[in-house]
């Protein structure tokens, strides 16, 4: 029997999603009040598996269980699983909408259902709990004219009355939830992996890496920024994607992305619950024109590296002045003499880039010349301006 610990108290929608995920299989359920109680069971091997709401179609991500995931090393995502969420309002038996004076519940739950709240409930006190049932047990406890919002079976739970069903603003509400257990254990059919990425403070540091997953096809399902909370203005980001490491081009992509950031963690690898998109090398290898479309997004990046090359020889040869000499072959030879063996490392013709760089050498030496009598003209022309 396994222990599958949730974000309780009972009547949550987390153990609704639970039951779902683990379906048909012999467990004991616990509930935990708060998610670093649910987190922590989980580390610490009291529970073997555990659920917990991540992210919401109407509300964003659930910040709470980003943080843990970025601060719990030992705690993996395993799994997932997506609940459409209905809310209704309810209270205990007696009560009438137009009596009740504050609602109580999960303030995700509040905010989903804010335009039924203020078109019906205007001067009711808006109260944030833990979760949707915890709200259900301070109505329960309370001899106030108050309600809860959560899920309906909460109101068969703790006895209360339903007044009004499906009250969140949008039909489509639906709630995705994680499966989390010890870090380092196996999950089989594994399609979709969540990193966790620090990017160090430069223009373009998250462009690059993104870069790498667009280079080979891997479709980003998700990428979310927290705060790094060491520093203000430093920011960790969440990207999930379809894709296994396993996969030897998904590895390769990661080892780039971990070479360019300055953290890198795998938060899990794990079996998706949606796999609309599908991330497949095969694909990319046998079809003829979706490797034309790989080569066409490579192709722009070299462009647009060109003209990043272009912006920074025009500084250099600004800072050169008048006098200095423009060619340099020693730097040149630098150059090619560590291209030339990151090339041979990587399987691209050495002689390549050799040819490459000479004819951008030429090219670069005569923009500077360009640039510099360019110069000798304005400053001529400025002088003659001179009173
Ligand atoms: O580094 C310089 O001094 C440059 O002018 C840039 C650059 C280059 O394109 O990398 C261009 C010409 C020089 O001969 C050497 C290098």
């Amino acid at each position: 029997m396994i222990k599958i610990g949730y974000l309780g108290p009972k009547g949550t929608y987390t153990e609704k999603a639970a039951e779902k995920y683990f379906t048909g299989i012999d467990k004991e359920m616990r509930a935990y009040r708060t998610l670093p109680e649910l987190f922590s069971a989980v580390k610490s091997g009291e529970i073997d598996k555990a659920v917990a709401p991540i992210e919401n179609s109407v509300e964003g991500s659930v910040n709470q269980t980003l943080d843990l995931l970025a601060q719990e090393k030992g705690v993996a995502i395993q799994g997932e699983i997506i609940l459409t969420i209905k809310h209704a309002l309810m209270a205990k038996p007696g009560v009438k909408v137009n009596e009740i004076t504050k609602v109580i519940s999960h303030g995700q739950a509040l905010a989903q259902c804010s335009r039924f709240l203020e078109t019906f409930l205007p001067d009711a006190a808006l109260v944030e709990a833990v979760s949707t049932a915890e709200a259900a047990v301070q109505i329960v406890n309370s001899d106030q004219p108050w309600a809860v919002i959560g899920n309906p079976d909460i109101g068969e739970i703790y006895s209360l009355n339903i007044l009004e069903y499906d009250i969140q603003n949008c039909t489509a509400n639906r709630t995705r939830f994680v499966i989390l257990g010890q870090s380092g254990q196996p999950i089989t059919n594994a399609n979709k992996t969540s990193i966790l990425i620090s990017i160090t403070d430069r223009p373009g540091g998250l462009y690059q890496v993104l870069k790498e997953f667009a280079l080979v096809n891997i479709n980003l399902t998700k990428i979310e920024s927290r705060p790094a909370k060491n520093k203000l203005g430093n920011y960790i980001f969440f990207i999930d994607f379809m894709g296994n490491p396993a996969d030897g081009l998904v590895e390769k992509c990661l080892n780039r992305v971990r070479e360019m950031t300055a953290e890198f963690r795998i938060l899990g690898i794990y079996k998706g619950a949606e796999t609309a998109y599908s991330y497949s090398v095969e694909k990319s290898v046998l079809n003829l024109e979706q490797v034309r479309e790989d080569i066409d997004i490579i192709d722009r990046q070299i462009v647009e590296l060109l003209a990043m090359r272009t912006q920074l020889v025009k500084i250099i040869a600004d800072l050169k002045g008048a006098h200095q000499k423009i060619r340099d072959r020693k730097r040149e030879e630098q150059i090619l003499e560590r291209l030339t063996a990151e090339a041979r490392k990587k399987g691209v013709s050495p002689k390549l880039i050799k040819e490459l760089y000479n004819l951008l050498f030429t090219h670069f030496v005569g923009l500077q010349k360009i640039r510099r009598q360019r110069g000798k003209a304005y400053r001529q022309v400025s002088t003659k301006q001179l009173p």
